[in-house]
């Protein structure tokens, strides 16, 4: 019986903390399926598809990787995928209470279990938001994306 977990988020978009979320996932289960959140209230800068293409080639790497975007309820995606384990990044102690929240609430709706993985110290500070501000003010986050990302953000964030 394979053992599936998923990995949620918005990946708008993807960095180098996520990649090592999935990457040490991918170690742990037979099948890992990135869910992007289709989050239409939160105005995202890349679209579901162009965030979906980004985790895709980022991914590329991680044979036991899967991705697919979803809407409403994250245990309703574990469902249709077969994962019974959710795996979140968890950066900092600020961190931990939503996840325990969400943990937990997760549980309660289907049973499905929550595993967290403490990030990389590396990339403990990062976020999306951080490296779409920073690519927006002309600063370098070669370090914190892969090059195809920091391409797309620099195209679309620095209207020249
Ligand atoms: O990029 C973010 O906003 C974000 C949020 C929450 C997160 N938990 N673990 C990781 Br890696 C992570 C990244």
């Amino acid at each position: 019986e394979a053992r599936i977990a998923a990995c949620s988020g918005s990946f708008d978009p993807v960095t180098y903390g996520h990649l090592d979320i999935f990457a040490r996932a991918a170690q742990l289960y037979d099948e890992v399926w990135v869910a992007v959140f289709h989050n239409a209230s939160k105005n995202a800068l890349f679209s579901v598809e162009e965030r979906v293409e980004l985790l895709k080639e980022t991914t590329a790497d991680l044979p036991n990787v899967r991705v697919a975007s979803f809407q409403g309820l994250v245990v309703d995606f574990c469902q249709k995928h077969g994962a019974a384990v959710l795996v979140r990044g968890v950066r900092a102690a600020s961190d931990f209470d939503y996840e325990l929240q969400m943990a937990q609430m997760n549980y309660g709706l289907a049973g499905i279990e929550t595993v967290f993985i403490p990030t990389n110290p590396l990339y403990s500070f990062l976020s999306s938001s951080m490296v779409k501000d920073v690519t927006k003010w002309g600063g370098d986050v070669s370090s914190h994306v892969p090059e195809i990302v920091q391409s797309r953000l620099i195209e679309r964030l620095r209207q020249e």
